[in-house]
């Protein structure tokens, strides 16, 4: 269940058009088509979509940094079109660019930037979550593309912001410093902040999102918790598992129709819907049949890149079906 509070960020029916467009012969393009969606304090929520889904225009409009075109934003309650500098010192951002001086040394920087604060994060305290005393040394300019992301994570943290925009948090980390940066962001929303990111990495929603929305061509296609989205995979049960096993290839079983046989690469075998002990016995007695003893088996659940690919490729179908109705 999703928190009662009010949400920190809501977006109804949002319309973003940009242009005109030269490749359309001057018209507008519709980069953002009527989305929806709610964010909550002390959750992680995330936006997950491929490349050019909609994902950082979505988020530049929520935070003011581009107007819409149609729909409502509330943000904290706010609209940002209209909102003062007050809303502003209550919300960090974390720009995909970094958006942080080149000619600029990480400490002065964030000490800078802290004196723009009544009540700032201790700078140290920052610095040494994030471990940005092995580059303090370096200009900005110099630092890798995971160094710059963790300065801009500190930057956007120091105003002590209610909510957290992060466009690609993971960006070309190491996994050391994936994994500090994930540690921070669950200690944040432990403590009750908001913070939305954008991702087009299963592996970030999977380890930190409360809640996702999967958007494509500038609309929500699924949302819900990882568990819900998985489940949606399996048929509605969370119990649903895919065994898979090598054997030769070119194999049919006689399987009782609730398990379904698929042959990726040859050899390679996957039986999907598997729920219960009797079914693994169904499978047994069908290899009996078949004189087969497999190479090599294993159990897994669906993964949410699975669940992502089946929804991006019924999205996908949709919109070439509405095209064709036109
Ligand atoms: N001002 C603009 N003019 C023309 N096209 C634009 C403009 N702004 C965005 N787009 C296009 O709109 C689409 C959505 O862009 P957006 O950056 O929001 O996607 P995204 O989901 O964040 O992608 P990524 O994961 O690559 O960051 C892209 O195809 C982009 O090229």
């Amino acid at each position: 269940m999703r928190s009662a509070a009010p949400p920190v960020l809501l977006l109804d029916s949002l319309v973003k058009d940009v242009g005109p467009v030269t490749a359309l012969d001057g018209r507008m393009m519709r980069v953002v088509a009527g989305l929806s969606m709610t964010a909550h304090a002390g959750e992680v929520t995330a936006l997950l979509g491929v490349n050019g889904a909609g994902k950082t225009t979505t988020l530049e409009c929520a935070q003011g940094l581009q107007r819409r075109t149609e729909g409502r934003i509330e943000l904290l309650g706010e609209d940002p079109d209209l909102a003062g500098p007050s809303l502003r010192a209550r919300v960090g951002v974390m720009l995909q660019d970094g958006g942080l001086p080149p000619s600029a040394h990480p400490l002065p920087l964030l000490r800078h930037i802290a004196r723009m604060y009544q009540d700032p994060w201790p700078v140290d305290d920052l610095v040494q979550r994030l471990q940005i005393a092995e580059f303090a040394r370096t200009n900005v300019r110099r630092l890798s593309g995971g160094q710059k992301q963790r300065l801009a994570l500190a930057a956007a943290l120091l105003g002590r912001p209610e909510v957290l925009f992060l466009d690609e948090p993971s960006a070309g980390m190491d996994p050391q410093s994936r994994q500090l940066v994930f540690r921070l962001i669950e200690d944040l929303r432990d403590s009750g902040m908001g913070i939305i990111l954008t991702t087009h990495l299963m592996d970030d929603a999977e380890r930190l999102a409360d809640y996702v929305y999967i958007i494509d061509a500038g609309r929500v296609v699924a949302e819900g918790t990882v568990p819900q989205l998985l489940a949606r995979q399996s048929a509605g049960s969370d119990d649903a598992r895919t065994l898979t096993f090598e054997a030769a290839p070119g194999l049919s079983l006689g399987l009782p129709e609730r398990l379904s046989l698929s042959e990726g690469r040859p050899g390679f075998y996957a039986i999907d819907g598997v729920r219960s002990p009797a079914d693994l016995r169904s499978i047994a007695e069908a290899w009996e049949a078949a004189q087969l003893l497999p190479h090599s088996l294993a159990m897994s659940t669906p993964t949410l890149e699975e669940v992502f690919l089946d929804i991006a490729a019924e999205s996908a179908d949709r919109t070439l079906t509405e095209g064709g109705r036109k």
